[in-house]
């Protein structure tokens, strides 16, 4: 159901705290926790993130992975970098859409730290140093003012996670409301503009009529509606066919 989005530096401890995560969830619910991240996808963080469009495209995976495992009852947990505000928004939409609540763990560090545990890891493991200072130049820092940053545990490299904030954050809280942007469309009839015009013209054709013979005060049926004239201009053209114009306010729905 909920979700967990974490974010930092490359090598700011995000795995550690995922699958402490995992192992808390693990323990004291029922459900399902799914870790959906660069390991997972088996990125190979020296290419892609060389690459912008490569980036882009494992950022869609990863975004796609996260929308296929939201449902009712598991906890999925994003581990990876998440650095651009733009994504985490995106997130934030797509949980909207699902209908479940979510929260941001963002593995505070300083560049020296986390560059000190890259150097430490396997040569494999290591983000090149380029690379390395790239993503931390890049890094949009998450801001508990902004509605998809939030709610927001800062967690620093000696912290104990707090599991049950996390977890009340998660599990007792209810999900933002969907926005019509975030909600599916009906479907249209493969006629829907043919019928459009149609009506269209026949609510002008009927305006057309009634203002021959109408004025302002006067009401008008419309196919669905009933108009209230509120003002009235008419006028001649040069090919003496009449151009009409006039305010009407909706007085009733048929
Ligand atoms: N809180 C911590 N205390 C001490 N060392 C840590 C801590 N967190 C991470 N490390 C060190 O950093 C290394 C990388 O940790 P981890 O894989 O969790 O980082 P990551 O942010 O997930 O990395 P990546 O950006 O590659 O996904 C670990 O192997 C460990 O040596």
């Amino acid at each position: 159901m909920p979700l967990v989005v974490i974010c930092g530096y490359p090598c700011s401890g995000k795995t550690k705290r995922a699958e402490e995560l995992k192992e808390y969830f693990d323990r004291n619910t029922e459900r399902k926790v799914y870790i959906v991240g660069d390991g997972a996808l088996g990125v190979e963080r020296n290419t892609v993130y060389a690459d912008s469009q490569k980036e882009k495209e494992v950022r869609a995976s990863l975004k796609a992975e996260v929308e296929r495992k939201l449902n009712k009852d598991d906890v999925v947990i994003l581990d990876s970098v998440n650095y651009i505000k733009g994504y985490r928004y995106e997130l934030f939409c797509l949980i909207k859409h699902a209908q479940t609540p979510h929260c941001l763990v963002y593995c505070l560090t300083s560049d020296e730290q986390s560059s000190s545990w890259n150097r430490s890891r396997n040569a494999d493991e290591q983000y090149s140093q380029d690379i390395f200072d790239a993503l931390v130049q890049r890094f949009e820092a998450p801001d508990s003012r902004n509605r998809w940053d939030s709610p927001l545990f800062t967690i620093l490299k000696d912290d104990n996670l707090p599991f049950e904030s996390i977890s009340d954050a998660l599990l007792k809280r209810r999900a933002p409301p969907p926005n019509q942007s975030t909600q599916s469309q009906p479907l249209t009839s493969v006629n829907f503009l043919y019928e459009l015009d149609k009506i269209t013209q026949e609510v002008l054709m009927e305006i057309f009529n009634a203002q021959k013979t109408s004025v302002p005060g006067d009401f008008i049926s419309v196919p669905g509606l009933i108009l209230k004239m509120l003002s009235f201009d008419g006028c001649r053209s040069r090919l003496k066919s009449t151009r009409v114009f006039g305010q009407y306010s909706i007085a009733g729905v048929i």
